[in-house]
């Protein structure tokens, strides 16, 4: 589902370039739950944006669902990153001013779903995440947990083949995390979502399948491939 062959990420930086990825290669096939880990500045986060389509690598190449997605046209890339892929961030990054129906709803506006689809699509979410009850609050009337809850659903809400989220419980209590979790580990196991996430937490990574490690923006040697 995911090839990454060879990518790099530089910045520019006085006459030179900072490097914060190296030459990663990697797979990770349809149905997995992967865990990247490392230390704090060693590239996890740049890796998932270009995972997620929401940066680009300065050098190599990245196949999603055998489609170089470089090669793709702007309106393509958007469309993939619209249609086949939720994301989910730490800090939940839902929109202040919607309600949460609103927030849940927003990516089914985009894409162009009739309004009695986007109706029973988003009921279905909220009767499954257990918000009903919720659904005319604003962000800032619920608890991180929650906020997370609404934010996963928002990721969920098209329909995508794969989830990438970046520390999803990073700003949660421990019990708060690991309803988080259990919601991931349900939809990779029980609805084939395939789940990339970043995180520091050894206890997160365990409800995955497996765990990328960087370092210095180089893949850990466990997670090289052998070029044949
Ligand atoms: N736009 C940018 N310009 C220059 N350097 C950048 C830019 N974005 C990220 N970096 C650098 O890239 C490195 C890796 O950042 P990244 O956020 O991917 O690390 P991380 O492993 O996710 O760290 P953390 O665990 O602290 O979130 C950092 O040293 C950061 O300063």
């Amino acid at each position: 589902m995911i090839q990454l062959n060879n990518v790099s990420k530089y910045y520019p930086a006085g006459f030179g370039r900072v490097y914060v990825l190296r030459n990663i290669s990697l797979e990770i096939a349809q149905g997995e739950f992967v865990s990247i880990m490392g230390p704090s500045g060693s590239g996890k986060s740049t890796l998932l944006h270009i995972l997620g389509l929401l940066e680009e690598p300065s050098e190599g190449e990245y196949l999603l669902d055998d489609q170089p997605v470089q090669k793709l046209s702007e309106k393509k890339r958007t469309e993939l990153h619209r249609t086949q892929i939720g994301f989910v961030f730490q800090a939940y990054h839902l929109i202040d001013e919607l309600t949460v129906y609103e927030n849940i709803e927003t990516p089914l506006l985009y894409k162009g779903l009739s309004g009695s689809e986007r109706k029973s699509r988003v009921a279905e979410l909220l009767d499954r995440f257990n918000i009903v009850a919720r659904k005319d609050l604003f962000p800032s009337q619920l608890s991180g947990g929650q906020q997370q809850l609404v934010g996963i659903a928002r990721a969920l809400a098209t329909e995508p083949g794969v989830i990438f989220a970046d520390e999803p419980t990073g700003n949660l209590h421990s019990d708060q995390a690991r309803d988080i979790m259990e919601l991931f580990r349900e939809l990779n196991q029980k609805d084939g979502v395939t789940i990339v996430q970043v995180t520091h937490s050894e206890v997160n990574a365990e409800y995955g399948s497996r765990v990328i490690r960087l370092k210095d923006g180089w893949l850990e040697p466990s997670d090289v491939k052998l070029v044949q």
